[in-house]
């Protein structure tokens, strides 16, 4: 299988992306720079996290721009499905591949820790592996993680089942409490209408072996990966 995660000067965690999709699939993905003006045949691609363009702007804002965009809006086109976290998420709705946009924390504060977070849907490749209503422990490392989309494409959202994940207490509940950074709704992932692109702002690629001191993310990965082995 053949995978590729896209660096952006200021990324810090396509290190940690590349080694959670080699750990599942048994081969590394390729690093594409974001200089680069296509991309490699790939079954899938990564948008990992990190600090592109110093967050300068707003976050994601100048990475959406890279020469190697046109190339992964082709790819999403294709259907090639596509995974972003914390920055790459960011980076997906600056590049209108994902609706709705990410501000500022509502506390202004940089959020480094473990949060709990619901499965909203299981009708995904990235989400098949958990059951819906799960609630499921990742790090979250971001100051600019407050989802916000208008009313009119949230009810969209919703409607067509596409919201992924909320912030939650670890017994599942959802509420403006359990919410870490302002996000409507407590949103942290949600999916494209053709379900085959997922943002997210907690990182699955942190949770995935004992070492980490949990294995929550391993799932997607399997549930994304393990979809096009068999496809
Ligand atoms: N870990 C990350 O990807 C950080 C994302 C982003 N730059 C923020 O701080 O909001």
């Amino acid at each position: 299988m053949k995978t590729a995660v896209i660096t952006f000067p200021g990324s810090n965690c396509d290190r940690d992306m590349r080694v959670a999709i080699a750990a599942v699939t048994g081969q590394p993905p390729q690093a594409v720079w974001h200089g680069e003006t296509s991309l490699p045949d790939v079954d899938f691609i990564a948008l990992p996290g990190g600090f592109s363009y110093g967050d300068y702007l707003r976050c994601g804002a100048i990475a959406a721009r890279s020469p190697i965009i046109p190339a992964l809006i082709a790819a999403a086109r294709r259907g090639v499905p596509i995974l972003g976290v914390c920055n790459g998420f960011q980076i997906l709705t600056e590049i209108g591949l994902l609706p709705g946009a990410l501000m500022r924390n509502a506390g202004l504060n940089f959020i480094c820790r473990d949060v709990h977070v619901r499965v909203e849907t299981s009708q995904s490749a990235f989400t098949q592996t958990y059951e819906k209503g799960s609630v499921i422990r990742l790090p979250v490392a971001h100051h600019d993680g407050n989802y916000i989309i208008a009313p009119d494409d949230l009810a969209l959202l919703e409607d067509r089942d596409r919201i992924a994940f909320r912030y939650a207490s670890a017994a599942g509940e959802i509420d403006a409490h359990h919410g870490i950074n302002g996000s409507v709704g407590n949103i942290a992932g949600i999916l494209n209408e053709d379900r085959t692109i997922l943002g997210m702002m907690p990182h699955p690629e942190r949770m995935i072996e004992p070492a980490h001191g949990g294995m929550d993310g391993r799932p997607l990965f399997e549930g994304v990966l393990g979809a096009l082995a068999n496809a």
